[in-house]
């Protein structure tokens, strides 16, 4: 399986006033071992494939396959099973659970899927990420920047095959941010498959390709994206698409 994550003309239509077509018929591969930034105008879709990407969200037409399994028809418990032994989630809101040390956030999925958590492999990805003298601290002691590490760490710690991350350096401060993203490429060149969603060129440009969505289809796929190159593009796009900006601003 080269590409754990493969989209085959993926739409999504909301419902309700209007309709909107959040994903108009999207077609990627997301190879092992890459790392992927999402980009694109407010309301172009980022979110939406990654939702769908990861089985979160169910497409309304076209297949989504992950890790080699079609995700089409599986029930909540089958996704819930695939993710939790498959895929990890580094999002802006950190989503650890509060009352757990960072020990215990970091092995909760091993936990959870029924794994006897690796001791030392455990201790050493805790090391990677910087935070070997906080396995004992909650969630609630740490920076945003640490807390953003024990996600990471999870990813490391469970070796999932995906790694999804939304905006995960948009509450970070420069220099966290950089630290987050060289563990995220760190995943990538360990064989993992990383896809992120971010709105920040520089962030991007840690990444080996950029894909940019307007209007819930993928315009271009941009390898090496330098940072002022992606700003340009974005820049153009977010003028092509005033309208699908503007919906989405008035959701926030
Ligand atoms: N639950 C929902 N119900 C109705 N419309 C939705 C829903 N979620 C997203 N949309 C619409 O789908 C389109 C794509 O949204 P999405 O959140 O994927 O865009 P995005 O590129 O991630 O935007 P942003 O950069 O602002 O976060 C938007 O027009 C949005 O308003």
């Amino acid at each position: 399986m080269n590409s754990p994550v493969q989209l085959r003309d993926v739409a999504k239509r909301y419902s309700g006033a209007g309709g909107v077509t959040a994903l108009a018929g999207v077609t990627v591969d997301f190879p092992k071992g890459s790392f992927t930034a999402v980009m694109g105008p407010s309301g172009s879709g980022k979110s939406t494939l990654l939702h769908c990407a990861a089985g979160l969200d169910e497409p309304s037409s076209g297949t989504v396959t992950l890790v080699g399994v079609p995700l089409a028809g599986k029930d909540e418990t089958a996704l819930t099973r695939l993710r939790r032994e498959h895929v990890a989630f580094v999002f802006q809101s950190y989503n650890l659970m509060p009352a757990l040390t960072v020990w215990q956030n970091v092995t909760l999925p091993a936990r959870l899927a029924g794994h006897r958590p690796d001791r030392d492999w455990t201790r050493q990805v805790i090391e990677r990420v910087g935070l070997g003298d906080r396995v004992r601290h909650r969630p609630g002691q740490l920076s945003g920047g640490q807390q953003q590490r024990v996600a990471i760490a999870r990813a490391l710690a469970t070796r999932a095959a995906v790694t999804f991350a939304d905006e995960p350096t948009g509450a970070l401060d420069t220099a966290t941010a950089r630290e987050v993203l060289l563990l995220l490429q760190q995943l990538a060149h360990a064989g993992q498959t990383v896809v992120m969603v971010t709105h920040d060129p520089v962030a991007a440009s840690y990444a080996d390709n950029a894909l940019f969505l307007v209007d819930g289809q993928i315009v271009e796929l941009l390898p090496n994206p330098a940072a002022d190159v992606v700003a340009d593009r974005l820049a153009g796009l977010a003028q092509r698409t005033p309208s699908r900006a503007a919906d989405s601003e008035a959701r926030r």
